[in-house]
């Protein structure tokens, strides 16, 4: 653990590693750090409420016991999910576990308030993040192969 709380890289690198290894909150500052601050030349795809991002662990842990790993970090767009929402959706993916669907390795909820102007007034705002992260697929998306095989058929 981080002092200031949370997993760190090295911890993640581990957990990536490990199959039975449980989903666990992972802190902002560090998938943020990972995405090279979300950086668009790491943008493998866009979904209809996210924005996804190729992940790789620069490993940090005995190179000799581990590879690097590679994650796929979801940044739900902000104004996306109620808070119950987002919270039914990692409860699920936290009990799905199958050889056939991606793993899910975390989740990060964090609510930041920020001062800035706001028609010409100084307030208060929140800012809220939340992402989810999954093992990276490298073969693309089943849509693709779907639609590949209609059309030869
Ligand atoms: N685990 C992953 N590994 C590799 N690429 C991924 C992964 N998850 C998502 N992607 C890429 O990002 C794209 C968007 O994914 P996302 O899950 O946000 O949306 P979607 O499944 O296409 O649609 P929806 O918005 O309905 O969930 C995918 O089409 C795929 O190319």
């Amino acid at each position: 653990m981080d002092p200031r709380g949370g997993v760190t890289q090295i911890e993640l690198e581990y957990m990536v590693h490990d199959e039975d290894a449980e989903p666990i909150a992972l802190p902002f500052p560090l998938l943020e750090k990972l995405a090279d601050y979300f950086s668009d030349e790491l943008i493998i795809g866009r979904g209809g409420f996210a924005v996804v991002y190729k992940v790789r662990l620069k490993a940090l842990a005995c190179p000799a016991v581990l590879d690097n790993g590679v994650l796929a970090v979801k940044r739900l767009f902000n104004t996306h999910m109620h808070e119950e929402q987002f919270q039914g959706e990692v409860e699920c993916l936290m009990k799905v576990k199958h050889k056939n669907i991606v793993r899910f390795l975390g989740y990060c909820a964090n609510t930041q308030e920020n001062i800035s102007d706001y028609k010409g007034k100084m307030v208060m705002a929140d800012v809220q993040q939340r992402l989810l992260c999954f093992e990276y697929l490298p073969k693309g998306s089943l849509d693709g192969y779907i639609t590949v095989y209609l059309y030869m058929t």
